[in-house]
């Protein structure tokens, strides 16, 4: 399968902050979210993508497209989705189109006066008068009239309502009915990733820790929950983290199998969801 995106050892150093060798990829075809903490590096890595900042070292490839190189013919064919306002604030929408259409050669009017109405989006409002969610709602209104192949989010879904955001993410789904598309998307909220997500990239403190299919992720790791007097310092180190209370433990294991021989029958063996297994690596021992 063609990737959308390739992802190879780029590394970019701020004072303080360093995005480590990171890499990974996505197929034509796929929804990937982009999870981790704040300041874990989603939005550099995606300004990065976006040749908004430049990387130290490695290759990002959009398309099969060097996205230096090629960045003009890239962002003809990307919906770009940043959750920092790029727009002229003394501009009404409708005004605002005007001056992005024509950057777009395949800018469609009749998707973008759909969504607009989909949205509930007043054209003649000037963009200062707008609420966080409406402008978002209007950034993605212009990424998605001009026929993009693959669409960028940096966090869309913050300062949605919950309505809106399960629009969104319908919308999304939608979207992907279409294989040669592709989605990337950086979210804080799992559950939206729960929904709608195949991959899963999951970076912490600028380092990829995991980049999977969603489904087998999710099976290859298991909370392990049972009284504290099985605990010892050599069966903790089996663990990804654990959590302890006066009622007993409750750990994350990626050796389903090594726990099952260890414990036998006096835990209790559950299916993670992808908050727990996004907790229990950020903070180990919780
Ligand atoms: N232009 C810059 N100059 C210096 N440091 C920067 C710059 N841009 C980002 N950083 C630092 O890089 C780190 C990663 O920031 P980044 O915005 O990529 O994180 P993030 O994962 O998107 O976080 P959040 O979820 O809070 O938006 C942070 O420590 C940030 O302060």
């Amino acid at each position: 399968m063609e990737n959308i995106l390739e992802i190879k050892n780029v590394t970019k150093t701020f004072k303080g902050f360093e995005l480590k060798n990171i890499g990974f990829h996505l197929e034509k075809g796929y929804i990937m979210g982009f999870i981790g903490p704040n300041g874990a590096g989603k939005t550099t890595t995606i300004k990065l993508i976006m040749n908004l900042i430049k990387r130290d070292t490695g290759i990002i490839k959009v398309f099969g497209l060097d996205n230096i190189k090629d960045e003009q013919c890239i962002k003809n064919r990307v919906g770009f989705v940043y959750g920092e306002n790029y727009f002229y604030d003394e501009l009404s929408l409708l005004e605002m189109k005007k001056i992005v259409a024509p950057f777009y050669s395949s800018w469609d009017d009749k998707q973008f006066y759909h969504y607009i109405n989909k949205f509930n989006l007043p054209l003649n409002k000037k963009i200062k008068a707008l609420s966080k969610g409406m402008r978002m709602k209007f950034a993605l209104v212009l990424a998605l009239s001009h026929n993009a192949e693959f669409i960028i989010m940096d966090e869309p879904t913050s300062g949605l309502d919950p309505v809106f955001r399960n629009e969104l993410l319908g919308i999304l789904y939608d979207l992907m009915q279409d294989e040669n598309k592709g989605i990337l998307f950086s979210t804080h909220i799992t559950t939206d990733l729960d929904k709608i997500a195949d991959y899963i990239t999951f970076i912490n403190n600028g380092e990829i820790i995991f980049s999977e299919q969603k489904d087998a992720l999710l099976e290859s790791y298991a909370i392990i929950k049972g009284s504290n007097e099985i605990l010892d310092k050599d069966i903790m180190k089996e663990f990804v983290g654990v959590k302890e209370n006066r009622f007993g433990f409750e750990a994350l294991t990626k050796d389903i199998e090594k726990a099952r021989q260890i414990f036998k029958n006096r835990v209790i063996i559950e299916k993670p969801s992808l908050e727990d297994i996004i907790l229990y690596t950020v903070r180990g021992n919780v």
